[in-house]
């Protein structure tokens, strides 16, 4: 782990996924950075109620930037030899991420399903890796690709599919105003891009 980064470089300071949680802002910094902020929206950082708000919202990162030190590989590292040559479904695993055009929540589900070559998941480790993914700054269509392109480079099944449906607060609570528009992806990988392997994954999901 590097020591200390150059005083030149906080100005150029890269991304936190980048430096893997080795960002080279001091806490400190990044409390006052958060204080201007809260006088900036218009409130007064030092009256009691805010006096602590800074440090919680650097608290609550660890929670939701968390993937950032997180690899899909250490996830996925566990295999079950197993002769299962029929398609696994885990659906309706609920995700939290943050958009990274305006740092709003967007928040639904995402269901996966992989058609096995040999060597099967433990099941937990899907739900596990849609942590890895959401818990960053994303958009829905790059954390469904995500998913499915690292399950095939891992486990190397036959094919994978993600759905994911969820809600963006930026649509929501601001913008447009849209409160139960669903924003529904996919990602659509190896056999499941023929119709009856997809087809029997939607009616799985259904
Ligand atoms: N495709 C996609 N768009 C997203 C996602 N999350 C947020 N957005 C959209 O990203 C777009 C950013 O557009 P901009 O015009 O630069 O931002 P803006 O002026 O705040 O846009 P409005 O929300 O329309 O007010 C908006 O249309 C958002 O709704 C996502 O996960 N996927
Ligand atoms: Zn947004």
């Amino acid at each position: 782990m590097r020591k200390t980064a150059k005083k030149s470089s906080l100005r150029t300071a890269k991304p936190a996924n980048a430096q893997a949680g080795k960002h080279p802002l001091s806490e400190e910094k990044i409390l006052n950075n958060l204080r201007e902020i809260l006088a900036y929206i218009g409130d007064d950082p030092t009256r009691e109620g805010l006096l602590e708000t800074p440090a919680r919202i650097v608290r609550s990162w660890k929670k939701l930037f968390g993937g950032y030190q997180m690899k899909p590989q250490d996830v996925l590292k566990t295999f079950t030899e197993g002769s299962c040559e029929e398609m696994v479904v885990l659906k309706d695993i609920e995700f939290y991420s943050t958009c990274e055009h305006h740092l709003q929540p967007f928040f639904g589900t995402i269901s996966i399903g992989y058609l096995p070559k040999g060597r099967v998941l433990g099941i937990s480790k899907l739900a596990r890796l849609v942590e890895v993914f959401a818990r960053r700054l994303q958009i829905q269509e790059k954390l469904v690709a995500q998913i499915a392109d690292s399950l095939m480079d891992t486990l190397q099944p036959h094919g994978v599919m993600v759905v994911c449906k969820a809600k963006h607060m930026c649509i929501s609570s601001r913008g447009i105003e849209k409160h139960n528009a669903v924003m529904v992806t996919s990602a659509i990988r190896g056999a499941f891009k023929k119709m009856e392997v997809r087809n029997e994954f939607l009616e799985m999901i259904k």
